[in-house]
Parts: structure tokens; C-alpha cells; sequence
């Protein structure tokens, strides 16, 4: 069975639902560590007012039962406390109403999904996109990332991530163990390591924000423990880099993704990019270096794996981008009620989470079992089959 998951729901409605299908039986779930990865998406300096209003918990209506799964699809729920407030706006129900009761929105913001969707689905009521397109659908993944995760885990399998970059100022590079760097980062306001980075970067988002304007940046993620021979080089869609990609592009205002060293293979020569094979009792094959990021033939080679993420700045401005009214076809300026000025440091936590499951995928497609217990099983044989190679 492959392991998918489908998500429902708009960012000023009543929930963000989501089901998972091919999840193993008998996986104990830990409540409390998905609630985590949920209140770590809130944080991160540089969110708007929105993140004072939400407390994300993840309620489990299906598929579990005394804290296991059973093989069932689970169905998760994230409850939108802000719906309250927009109860009449988002009814189901036909409501009467002046556009402005409604909260018509006619004036698409340029960098968003407004009026492209406008457009393709013939919508004269741009909510009707801003809804669905809000990144606030990142809860309900994380929500279904921190399983997968989970999962990850009992297998040993760690993620970290942490911020590289806000707009100028870069975080410096450091060869932390993984333990360290989850920690660390999870003290920082803007998850990097270095306090003086971290103070750097909530004063430069400071000035961005005072000046109306937005910021993005570039995010990391780490994958630690994970075997040899995840995805596979025999056909397109089944390279675990290209779907990582993939699912890291998915992320809202996304504009590129790197593996290793990602872009810089195109300045660097071939003995500068390989990474070289050696060969050891304890270690069995395993490389000099890992700046091809974990993958070769878009398979894992054992070494960690390695992602980046570049966001670009957050499309809603207070300060006035030029654009055009739908239905008067004149130019305005926007006008803006509330906004993030920066979510690069919620988005890293969103790469752990879209990267994990991606992961999970791949790992449940090689050692795929109906019970945790069939997996075991298959993940201990291959190993032995890896050591007698
Ligand atoms: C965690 C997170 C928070 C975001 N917050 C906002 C926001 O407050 N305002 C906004 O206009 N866009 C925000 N965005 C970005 C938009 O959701 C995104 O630009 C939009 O969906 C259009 O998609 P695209 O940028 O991928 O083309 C956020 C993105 C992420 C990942
Ligand atoms: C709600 C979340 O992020 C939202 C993402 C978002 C957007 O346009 O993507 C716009 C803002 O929504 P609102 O206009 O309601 O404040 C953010 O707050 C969240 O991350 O949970």
C-alpha cells in the first residue's frame, strides 16, 4: 500500500482535515510530540497577529484506537480558532449580505494565488482562492509529517532543521551533531544556532517590517539514519531527491530547492563534487564527504541527507504593490489588514515535516508492511543482507 494523504479545508474556516492511508498498524502515536511540531510551526519571529489567536492541536477522529494505530486510515483534525470570527463570512450556507459583509475581495495581491485562481476557476470572489491557497494548510501537513516522523523515529531515523538565511544576513556554517543542532535551534526565535545570528536577524526583520516591506529566505533540513537504497534510479518517479523536490516546491513561496550542495555543482569541478566511496569493519561503505547531500541515482547512499529551500518574501505588503481591481479594472494600491512580515523560521519547521514524509513514503515502499512488526522484520533482514554484501 502507498502511503498518501489528502488535506481539506480553508484558513478562515472551522478546521484543516486531513486522512492518511497506509500507515502500518500498531505504531504508538505520541500526542504530545505532534502537538509539539505544531506549536513550533506557530513560533518564529517575524509572524503576524494571526499566531496570537491559534493554538494548533491535532485531534486524531479516526484510525487510532489506546494510542495505536490499527491500520485504519487515520483522519486528522486542526481546528481554526479564528473561524469564530469569521463564522457568517465563511457559512456553507448561502448568507445575505453587502460584498463587504461578505468580505468580497476584488483586489488580487501581486505574489499570490488571487487572481490566477480567479481566473481559472472563474471566481469573481477572490477569498474564495485566498481560502485554500492561505499557507495556513502548513498545519495540517505538519500535523501529518509529525506521524510520519514518528514513524522515522522508532527506526531510528532523526530530522533537524534550522534556518540559513533572512535576507541578508546568513547564519554561519557549523558541523554540529544532530542532538545539538535540534536543540539549539529550538531555543532560537529564528532557529538558527548562533545567538548572535539570531539577534541579527530579529533586528533585520524589524527594520523590513517598519518599512512595510516583507523577507524570505533560505531553510535546511537534515535527515540522519536513514539506510542505503531508499527511492530508486529505475524509473523518474520513483528518485526520492526529484519527489523531495517536489514536496519542498509544494511549500508555499517556495522558488527552489537544493540537495547538498545543490547549485554550486554547476561552478565546482567533478573532484570537488564527488563524494568518495570508503570501506570499513564497523562502517561498512560510506563516503569522504557528503556534498552531494545523501543521493546518488536518486537513491539514499547512507549519508544524511541533505535539503534547502529558498522562500521568497511574503506576498501581502504594507506597503502598496501595484496591481489592478477586477472589477473596475483600474489600478489601486493595496491596502493590507494583517500579514506575517517574515515565515522563514515557521517554513524550516514545515521542510522537517513535507522532507519526513517523503521519507516515510520511501521507507514504508522498501520494508511496506500491515504491522509495525512486519516492518521490523524487513528492515532487519535487509540490514543483515547490507552487511554480507
Ligand atoms: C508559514 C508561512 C506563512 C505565510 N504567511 C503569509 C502571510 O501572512 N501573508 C501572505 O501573503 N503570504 C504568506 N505566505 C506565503 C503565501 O502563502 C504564498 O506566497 C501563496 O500561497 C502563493 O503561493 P506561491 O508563493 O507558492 O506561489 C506564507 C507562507 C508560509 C510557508
Ligand atoms: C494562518 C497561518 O498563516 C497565514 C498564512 C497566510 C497566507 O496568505 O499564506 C496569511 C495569514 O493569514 P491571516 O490573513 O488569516 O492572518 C497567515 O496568518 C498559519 O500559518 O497558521
Amino acid at each position: 500500500m502507498t502511503l498518501r494523504y489528502l488535506t481539506a479545508g480553508e484558513t478562515h474556516g472551522p478546521q484543516l482535515t486531513a486522512i492518511i492511508e497506509g500507515l502500518p498498524s500498531n505504531l504508538k502515536l505520541d500526542f504530545e510530540a505532534l502537538n509539539f511540531e505544531l506549536a513550533r510551526r506557530q513560533k518564529g519571529y517575524g509572524r503576524g497577529r494571526r499566531m496570537q489567536i491559534e493554538k494548533d492541536t491535532a485531534e486524531i477522529v479516526g484510525g487510532v484506537r489506546h494510542g495505536l494505530t490499527t491500520g485504519a486510515p487515520v483522519a486528522l483534525v486542526v481546528a481554526n480558532n479564528d473561524w469564530t470570527h469569521w463564522r457568517n463570512i465563511m457559512n456553507i450556507e448561502p448568507i445575505s449580505g453587502t460584498d463587504e459583509e461578505k468580505r468580497r475581495v476584488h483586489r488580487p495581491r501581486p505574489g499570490h494565488a488571487d487572481l490566477n485562481g480567479g481566473l481559472k476557476y472563474n471566481l469573481k470572489d477572490l477569498r474564495n482562492v485566498l481560502e485554500r491557497s492561505s499557507a495556513r494548510e502548513t498545519a495540517i501537513r505538519v500535523a501529518v509529517g509529525a506521524i510520519a516522523k514518528q514513524l522515522l523515529g522508532h527506526f531510528g531515523i532523526k530530522i533537524a532543521g534550522q534556518v540559513i538565511r533572512i535576507g541578508e544576513i546568513e547564519a554561519p556554517p557549523h558541523q554540529l551533531p544532530i542532538d545539538e543542532l535540534i536543540s539549539k535551534t529550538e531555543n532560537s526565535s529564528v532557529r538558527v544556532v548562533d545567538p548572535k545570528t539570531e539577534k541579527l536577524m530579529e533586528a533585520y526583520i524589524d527594520k523590513i517590517k517598519e518599512e512595510g516591506d516583507s523577507i524570505g529566505g533560505i531553510v535546511e533540513c537534515i535527515v540522519e539514519g536513514v539506510p542505503v537504497g531508499l527511492g530508486s534510479h529505475v524509473q523518474y518517479d520513483r528518485k526520492l531527491d526529484g519527489r523531495i523536490a517536489q514536496a519542498v516546491m509544494s511549500i508555499n513561496a517556495f522558488k527552489g530547492v537544493e540537495i547538498g550542495i545543490g547549485f554550486e555543482a554547476g561552478r565546482l569541478p567533478g573532484s570537488k563534487v564527488h563524494d568518495e566511496i570508503l570501506y570499513s569493519e564497523e562502517r561498512g561503505y560510506h563516503r569522504a564527504s557528503n556534498r552531494l547531500g545523501g543521493f546518488e541515482g536518486g537513491m539514499t547512499n547512507g549519508m544524511p541527507i541533505v535539503v534547502r529551500g529558498v522562500m521568497k518574501p511574503i506576498p501581502t505588503l504594507y506597503k502598496p504593490l501595484q496591481s489592478v481591481d477586477i472589477d473596475t479594472k483600474e489600478p489601486f494600491a493595496a491596502q493590507v489588514e494583517r500579514s506575517d512580515a517574515c515565515a522563514v523560521p515557521a517554513a524550516s519547521v514545515v521542510l522537517e515535516h513535507v522532507v519526513a514524509w517523503e521519507v516515510a513514503k520511501a521507507f514504508l515502499e522498501k520494508f511496506g508492511g500491515d504491522s509495525l512488526e512486519e516492518i521490523e522484520r524487513n528492515v532487519k533482514s535487509y540490514l543483515a543482507q547490507l552487511e554480507s554484501y
